[in-house]
């Protein structure tokens, strides 16, 4: 039974849904770091919202770990790379909190527009300061959103909603898509420049640290409220400060900062600045959401292979898992065997599907068939880090789809070459689901993927079984299976052998020195 973590302060729900799915669940919100580094090894799936770190370290103990499931959007706590690395994947639930989160810029800029939190003290202090607080209306307002993805959208309705024209800064954004939206799609000194209020809503990325800092101030309107509910860095802190001294900037609403939790920040005691202790994604609306959408994502990939929502491999619906399972392990015997067969530095990795494969989503098949490729260099791959891991090696991957009639209802064609040699194997399903290989370089040969097998490449001459069967006989390994091809035109054949016994290299070795033998491979399967 796999046994999942959750480390945050995520919704009992998810306790429950994981627990309904058979899964073994240790409810630990508030888990301190320390421990974490202990326990984490027992664990095959961890969840987590944004206070747990999930560095580097905890994915080098994490030895069990399969899964990272973030509840909510931002995976900046989790060292993605690093779990690639160890194979882990990591799920996020991208829209969960995405509604809530746009309310609370909306509101922030209502806080803003009409100092809501400075009037509420004021008044609750018995102080009745009725003209200290002159606002400003939204209606009629520019909007400068920086990121219009799913929570900017979000804003962007609710903005048109309340009659602001709206500025979207986005360069994935495309023109039918802000049309669609209502926003217009403008570059960002042009949104600096004409935009009342700006708010932020894209990820911290290089691009996007300090997107908000004293140059860019400076180009924007005097007066200008600055909303984000994204991330801390977005914006420079200390040069936002000195713009709201000065009074450049009439106002500042942020929910999240550099060092969170901010118990102390630049920003903080300015008059016209408003603060919230990254309460984005807090209604219970959307904790219900993240925490059910991340435990039956997390559920569905430890129990099925199903992946949904993953940042770091290709996703497999539920109803494609049971469908590809099969293929990807047709991919990684086939992937596999060329690996077996492969000694020198790998250049290029082909994969080719044919018939029924072809309709299918080949991402996994793909990652499956290197990670066969590359099992027998490298023991840590997996589906998850094999693109990675073949990228660092500077290896070359392809995939066609062919839409010809193959002569099997379903065929995965895999070809690995080096700088000298080119391996190439063929594979069907048989009733759907059993792998069988069809044909090893160019020639049709049928055979199952053993555990024990030789793979014996000869000339097409007499002679050759019966002097592989009694050399063999008398080494003492008994033949389970024999399975021939040769080429048409004649010359060359090849034998793949499957085994019973292991096969000692002094056997291998008197094999090879048989005069039809070309090369004799042991694979293992
Ligand atoms: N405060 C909270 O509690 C809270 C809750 C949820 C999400 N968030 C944060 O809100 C942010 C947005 O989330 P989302 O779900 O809308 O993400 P998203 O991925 O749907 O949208 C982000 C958008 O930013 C755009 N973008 C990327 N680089 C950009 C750049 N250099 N300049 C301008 N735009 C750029 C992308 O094209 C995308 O459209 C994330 O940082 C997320 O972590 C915060
Ligand atoms: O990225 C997110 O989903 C938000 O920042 C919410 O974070 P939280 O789950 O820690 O509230």
């Amino acid at each position: 039974m796999p046994k999942v973590l959750i480390s945050d302060k995520l919704s009992e729900q998810a306790v429950e849904i994981f627990r309904a799915r058979g899964i073994d669940t240790d409810f630990r919100p508030g888990l301190p770091a320390e421990e974490l580094l202990s326990v984490i090894g027992e664990y095959d799936g961890l969840a987590v919202r944004s206070a747990t770190k999930v560095t580097a370290e905890v994915l080098a103990r994490a030895s069990n770990l399969k899964v990272v499931g973030r509840a909510g959007i931002g995976v900046d706590n989790v060292d993605t790379k690093a779990a690639t690395e160890h194979g882990v994947v990591v799920m996020n639930t991208p829209f969960g909190n995405a509604v809530t989160t746009a309310e609370h810029a909306i509101a922030m800029m209502f806080a803003l527009a009409r100092q809501i939190p400075q009037a509420d003290t004021s008044t609750q202090a018995g102080k009745w300061e009725k003209s200290k607080f002159m606002g400003v209306e939204l209606t009629g307002k520019t909007l400068g959103l920086v990121g219009c993805g799913n929570i900017g959208s979000i804003v962007a309705d609710r903005a048109r909603g309340l009659r602001m024209r709206v500025l979207a800064y986005d360069p994935y954004l495309s023109e039918q898509r802000a049309i669609e939206l209502g926003v217009r799609k403008v570059d960002l000194e042009e949104l600096f420049a004409e935009a009342d209020i700006i708010t932020l809503h894209t990820p911290l990325t290089d691009s996007t640290r300090g997107i908000i800092n004293a140059e860019a101030l400076a180009t924007m309107k005097k007066g200008v409220r600055i909303v984000n509910c994204a991330r801390g860095g977005l914006v420079v802190e200390e040069d936002l400060r000195a713009a709201l001294d000065s009074g450049h900037v009439a106002g500042a609403a942020f929910d999240v900062f550099v060092t969170e939790p901010a118990t102390e920040n630049v920003l903080f005691g300015h008059p016209n600045v408003v603060c919230t202790p990254h309460l984005g994604a807090a209604t219970s609306e959307a904790q219900e959401k993240v925490a059910l959408q991340i435990a039956e994502q997390m559920s569905d990939y430890l129990l099925t292979g199903a992946v949904s929502n993953a940042i770091n491999v290709p996703s497999v619906t539920a109803e494609e898992a049971p469908i590809l399972r099969p293929y990807m392990r047709l991919a990684e015997l086939m992937g596999s065997f060329c690996g077996q067969l492969t000694r020198s530095a790998i250049r290029s990795i082909q994969i080719e599907l044919e018939g029924h494969a072809a309709e299918l989503n080949a991402d996994p098949i793909k990652a499956a068939a290197i990670t066969g490729v590359l099992r027998s260099q490298v023991d840590s791959v997996n589906m998850v880090n094999a693109p990675t891991m073949a990228h660092q090696r500077g290896i070359d991957i392809s995939v066609t789809r062919h839409d010809r009639e193959p002569d099997y209802q379903t065929l995965l064609r895999v070809t690995v070459t080096t700088g000298t040699r080119t391996r190439e194997v063929v594979g069907t399903l048989i009733g759907g689901d059993k792998p069988r290989l069809v044909g090893v370089q160019g020639i049709g040969v049928e055979a199952d993927f053993a555990p024990r097998m030789l793979y014996v490449r000869n000339y097409d001459k007499p002679g050759f079984i019966g002097a592989l069967g009694s050399m063999l006989g008398e080494a003492g390994v008994n033949i389970a299976t024999f399975h021939l091809g040769r080429r048409e035109s004649g010359g060359e054949a090849i034998a793949l052998v499957e085994v019973d016994q292991r096969v000692d290299d002094a056997v291998l070795a008197s094999v090879k020195a048989l005069p039809q033998v070309v090369r004799v491979d042991s694979l293992s399967f």
